[in-house]
């Protein structure tokens, strides 16, 4: 710890926020936590202890009266990221807002003018599989071009269960939001359309949800790209992408790691959840931000990104309850996003 550290004030100390203070005390160069806003005292006692040095607070404003942060790390619920994004803002504070940057396109708006009136772009979005060094090799292939030109994406993003708290909108909002993040980064092409089928229910799906989902998106260029939801698949935590060129074909996310053969099988580890699967992204994302923090900037997906998401997000909780595709139309990009 050295007094040039950038003092992060870590909002939100459940499951990703946990993760992400214990990964600036261990892991991250040139940044400490001196703040952990969460209004659950046993939950921030817990996150306290992680954190050497970091004082405690229940509200955002009261580490920010007491001059306690330089950067505020947001891993709130999507629906509580709107009231902590503004005080921010309105204080000149670097950001890292956790996906989705608010559960809806208006809301998400609200963020984009707050941004641009305190001058300078403050937000990075949490959208950390750009950071995850599979996603990047794919992206370059796609753009040189080397297998021929991309036709089709089919992925599967797969969770072993979710908690009480997942309702059916969340299947868009909190899960499929990353591939309407990601997969216009790889491909270069926006989201035009975005439809939902329903494939046979799994009996293990909570009674409040009905999926499986099988999203199929259509990009600007013409690439069509499915992706299988799935969140009560039990086995483990998958998240995978084959992309299909003219000459050939690329995945990534495979099961990877040690390989064991004993007792006439073959074994090879997978993820339990996303704090493994995407450690090296969440590391590399929030180094990334740390420095561009520093820097008076920012490095990765931006608030318009965000905005962006929620406009698909919007049309594909649409499409859970539409037949056919649903259209994604966005507005001209503002002057200080282009
Ligand atoms: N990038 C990823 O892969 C990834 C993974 C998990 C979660 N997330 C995102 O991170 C965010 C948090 O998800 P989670 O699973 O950790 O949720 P969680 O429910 O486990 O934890 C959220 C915490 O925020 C606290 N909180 C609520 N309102 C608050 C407020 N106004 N100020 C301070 N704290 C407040 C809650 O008490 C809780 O402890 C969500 O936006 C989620 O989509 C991203
Ligand atoms: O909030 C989580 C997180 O974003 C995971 O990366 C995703 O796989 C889950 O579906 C979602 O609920």
């Amino acid at each position: 710890m050295t007094t040039s550290d950038l003092r992060v004030g870590v909002v939100g100390a459940g499951a990703i926020g946990a993760d992400h203070i214990k990964r600036i005390a261990s892991t991250i160069a040139g940044a400490r936590v001196s703040a952990v806003v969460e209004p659950d005292p046993v939950r921030r006692g817990a996150a306290l202890e992680s954190a050497a040095g970091a004082t405690g607070y229940a509200r955002l404003e009261d580490a920010l009266d007491a001059d306690a942060v330089d950067a505020v790390l947001i891993a709130t619920p999507g629906q509580f990221h709107l009231p902590v994004l503004l005080p921010a803002l309105a204080a000149g504070l670097p950001i890292l807002c956790e996906k989705p940057l608010t559960p809806d396109p208006e809301s998400s708006w609200t963020v984009l003018e707050a941004e641009q009136a305190a001058g300078r772009k403050l937000i990075q979005v949490g959208f950390m599989r750009r950071f995850d060094p599979e996603y990047a090799a794919l992206r370059q292939l796609i753009a040189a071009e080397s297998a021929g030109e991309l036709l089709m994406i089919h992925a599967a993003h797969r969770n072993a269960n979710v908690p009480d708290s997942y309702a059916q909108s969340m299947l868009i909002n909190d899960s499929v939001v990353h591939e309407f993040d990601v997969v216009p980064w790889l491909a270069g092409s926006s989201v035009t359309s975005v439809e939902v089928r329903y494939p046979k229910r799994n009996s293990l799906t909570p009674d409040r949800l009905r999926e499986p989902i099988l999203v199929v998106m259509e990009l600007d260029n013409g690439v069509l790209v499915d992706v299988e939801m799935n969140v009560s698949i039990q086995f483990g935590y998958q998240v995978t992408t084959e992309a299909v060129f003219e000459k050939g074909v690329a995945r990534i996310g495979q099961p990877s790691g040690l390989q064991l053969w004993q007792d006439g099988a073959f074994r090879i580890g997978e993820h339990a959840d996303f704090t493994t699967r995407f450690a090296t992204a969440y590391d590399r994302q929030v180094q990334a931000w740390v420095d561009a923090a520093k820097r008076g900037t920012i490095d990765g997906p931006s608030a318009w990104d965000g905005y962006r998401v929620a406009v698909a997000c919007r049309a594909g909780v649409k499409a859970l309850e539409s037949s056919g595709p649903v259209d994604v139309d966005l507005p001209d990009v503002p002057a200080f996003y282009a």
